[in-house]
């Protein structure tokens, strides 16, 4: 196996899966901590752990026991992936999953890129713009979970972890690998831990692939991997290496909880079209028959556009529900609710989950039960469709910022569930 990545949201794993299999490597993904020691045939595994925002002691616990996995799997090089909006506070979990990988294997240098330019994530001087804008001035800044409130990646990671950090400016990325390894080794021996590397294209992206090909451990978003993946790509392996993620046909549902700006986009799109439900922040608290209500409000609508059920909120709507219920209970109760009515419809026949949200995503993949994934076609750029392994159920898992407006038809025209009027 090249390469090895440990992800800290469903999300985000299916983010950098899309991308190695879009340069043609073979690519499984598993959720959870693998068990077993039976060897998985592929160029790359990708374990998503819903790592994110737990307590750190888990997130380094999860971590560490994939990385064990891993290496028992002869892994070459181990890749840890976060989000291309770092979603990572001054208390984040980035920070000790490194330092304990890093510890791990022996190395006392990594690189920190997070950058994904087709999505508009670039980095300059170390700082993380959001389509031209500084991180702490995007619609992360008031993400419910990890408000960012900072964009300069060197302090973001400084207060998280272990060392010092310094960067590798665009400038050097222009100029090629052979310089942006030199400065590399300049960082590393004027006693830096953690390179930030600059990217504000794909170019910069391949470029700094192939500078940290020798690196045990590198973390960053899917752009970095998709830099890396370029250099072993086999374009002509790229039909048959999505062909097991196609969705199937049968019946689709979209579930929406996630609250960046894009979602709140999407879901008004959608719902100018297709049957939509805002699910009530106080039911999913407190209503035990309240998943069932909403998996029958599912299953009565009509064939034709897949019905949504939808926590998606704006800001306003988003704080007005935190400063009531608390921000931590509501998410919960929200994510739980989403869990049960994916089983509850899955039960029901329903076999294609269009998800919005990386912690949605994940509490929708583990209630339905599933452990691996095969990857698919890319709906957009980060979102392939998948297909589990061990059942005929397919998923997109959205995560928050991806997609265009119109992702959610965008994510039915891809399946051939027939006869769906997509305008
Ligand atoms: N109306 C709401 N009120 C409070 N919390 C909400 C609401 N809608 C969604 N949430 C919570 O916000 C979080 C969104 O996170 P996530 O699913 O990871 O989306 P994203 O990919 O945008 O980060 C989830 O925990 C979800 O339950
Ligand atoms: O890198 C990214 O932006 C995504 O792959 C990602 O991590 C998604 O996380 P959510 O925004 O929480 O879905």
């Amino acid at each position: 196996m090249k390469l090895g990545v440990i992800a800290d949201d469903f999300t985000g794993a299916t983010d950098i899966a899309g991308f190695l299999v879009m340069n043609g490597l073979t690519t499984v993904q598993l959720n959870g901590v693998p068990g077993g020691t039976e060897k998985v045939s592929a160029d790359a595994v990708v374990i998503s752990l819903k790592s994110r925002s737990c307590l750190a002691a888990q997130a380094v616990k999860d971590s560490l026991a994939s990385l064990d996995w891993l290496r028992a799997q002869d892994c070459g090089q181990v890749f840890f992936k976060y989000c291309s909006t770092f979603d990572s506070t001054a208390q984040g979990n980035i920070g000790p999953v490194t330092d304990a990988l890093m510890a791990a294997l022996d190395t006392d240098f990594t690189v920190i890129c997070p950058a994904l330019p087709v999505n508009g994530r670039t980095i300059y001087q170390g700082y993380l713009f959001v389509n031209g804008v500084p991180l702490n001035e995007s619609g992360m800044r008031d993400h419910p979970v990890t408000p960012m409130r900072d964009a300069n990646l060197m302090r973001l990671i400084q207060m998280q972890a272990q060392g010092r950090a310094g960067n590798v400016p665009a400038q050097v990325l222009d100029k090629g690998v052979d310089a942006v390894r030199a400065a590399l080794a300049d960082l590393k021996a004027t006693g830096v831990r953690y390179a930030v590397l600059d990217a504000l294209s794909d170019a910069h992206l391949e470029t700094m692939g192939r500078a940290v090909a020798d690196m045990a451990l590198v973390t960053g978003g899917s752009g970095l991997a998709d830099g890396m993946a370029r250099a072993w790509a086999v374009p002509d392996r790229r039909a048959a290496a999505e062909a097991k993620g196609q969705p199937g046909k049968g019946r689709a549902v979209v579930l929406s909880g996630s609250c960046s700006q894009m979602t709140n986009a999407q879901v008004a799109a959608y719902k100018a079209k297709a049957p939509a439900l805002r699910v009530a922040v106080d039911r999913a608290i407190s209503d035990p028959d309240y998943p069932t209500e909403l998996a029958d409000w599912v299953m009565a609508q009509p064939v034709g556009l897949a019905p949504m059920l939808y926590a998606t909120a704006d800001p306003a709507r988003l704080k007005a529900a935190q400063d009531r219920f608390g921000a931590a209970r509501a998410s919960a109760a929200i994510e739980q609710l989403f869990g049960a009515v994916a089983a509850l419809l899955e039960a029901a026949g329903f076999d294609q989950f269009i998800v919005a949200g990386g912690e949605t995503s994940g509490i929708v993949t583990q209630s339905l039960g599933i452990t691996g994934f095969h990857i698919g076609p890319q709906i957009a750029p980060g979102v392939p469709w998948v297909r589990a392994t061990s059942k005929p159920v397919s998923l997109a898992l959205k995560s928050g910022n991806f997609g265009s407006e119109r992702f959610f038809f965008d994510a039915q025209s891809l399946s051939p569930t027939a006869d769906k009027d997509m305008t």
